[in-house]
């Protein structure tokens, strides 16, 4: 596999305060990334330092293997959907997606085209009158259009309504099968793109604290419920992420494999596993006091 992106030790500090701090992963080719963390965890910050449009205090950064600062050869390769793109006061949508066409190489007009009537998005409307969601719109038909071998989406959604958003991940693994690149899409509401995730990079308080393949991470934990007695006696010996009583009963989550030891245990205790979902997976390790939630259970 080609690397595309190799961040190391990358830090971003504003005063005394850590935005983004020694931060380190690699992207690479044809793969779909998902930069998952909570309102300010710095995925936007990330993404700017990635794009050359905000210098990092510290660190190194390589795209496609060059330095991207004022680096034409690595910027016409990368597309960079921010979640507050700014538009000259007078330009209207057509003329924003002909400019696109200008400046990405592998622009496909007729999908961008077939992009905006899908997205109801009138042609001849200036920007600036566009609603909310329909803004987003133009963000999302310029990414998938662009074909760039890095396209990055931060927080694309925002305004969509769910019919948009629905026909934006299908138009995006169609595209994706037919034309694969590398795509970095930030999001802080997991479930509804999990799907299309393949590997996860989960940012808290400007430290990376996990990256790893989307479909094994769903695998590493899941949620136990059941009578409270009969649970907790299945729990002993497991590594406990969280307990919720409800009533009688309690659901819990285990940081570990679904196996058939697990399965057959439950089965004898008369208690149910389910997987858990990423959303919620992800709550569990960001919220507060993780450490003192995740216990060896006696
Ligand atoms: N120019 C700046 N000066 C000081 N602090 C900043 C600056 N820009 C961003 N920050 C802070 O850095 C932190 C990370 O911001 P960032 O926008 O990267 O987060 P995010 O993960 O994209 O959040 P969201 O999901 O809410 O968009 C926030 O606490 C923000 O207030």
């Amino acid at each position: 596999m080609t690397e595309i992106v190799r961040a190391e030790g990358l830090s971003k500090r504003y005063g005394r305060t850590a935005v983004v701090e020694k931060v380190g992963f690699a992207l690479e080719e044809e793969r779909i990334y998902g930069l998952i963390g909570r309102n300010g965890a710095g995925k936007t910050t990330l993404m700017r330092m990635l794009t050359a449009q905000l210098q990092a205090t510290e660190g190194k950064i390589r795209i496609f293997g060059e330095h991207p600062y004022e680096n034409r050869r690595v910027l016409e390769r990368i597309c960079f959907i921010k979640e507050s793109q700014q538009y000259p006061d007078s330009l209207k949508v057509r003329d924003a997606l002909d400019i696109a066409g200008a400046v990405f190489p592998n622009w496909d007009a007729a999908f961008a085209e077939q992009l905006r009537e899908e997205f109801e998005l009138p042609a001849n409307r200036i920007i600036k009158k566009l609603s909310r969601g329909m803004l987003s719109a133009l963000g999302v038909v310029t990414g998938l259009a662009s074909r760039a071998p890095l396209t990055l989406f931060d927080e694309p959604y925002l305004g969509l309504d769910a019919v948009a958003r629905s026909l934006f991940y299908e138009r995006l693994l169609e595209d994706y099968s037919l034309h694969p690149r590398t795509i970095l899409l930030s999001t802080h509401l997991i479930d509804e793109v999990s799907r299309i995730l393949e590997h996860i990079l989960l940012i808290d308080k400007g430290r990376l604290i996990l990256d790893t393949d989307a479909d094994e991470l769903r695998g590493s934990a899941y949620t136990v419920m059941g009578p409270a007695s009969k649970v907790e006696a299945f729990l002993a010996g497991r590594k406990v992420m969280s307990r919720e009583a409800i009533g009688g009963y309690l659901k819990a989550t285990v940081h570990e494999r679904m196996d058939a030891m697990a399965r057959s245990k439950a089965g004898q205790f008369g208690v149910e596993l389910s997987a858990v979902s990423l959303q919620e997976l992800m709550v569990q390790m960001t919220g507060p006091a993780v450490a003192a939630k995740e216990e060896e259970a006696v």
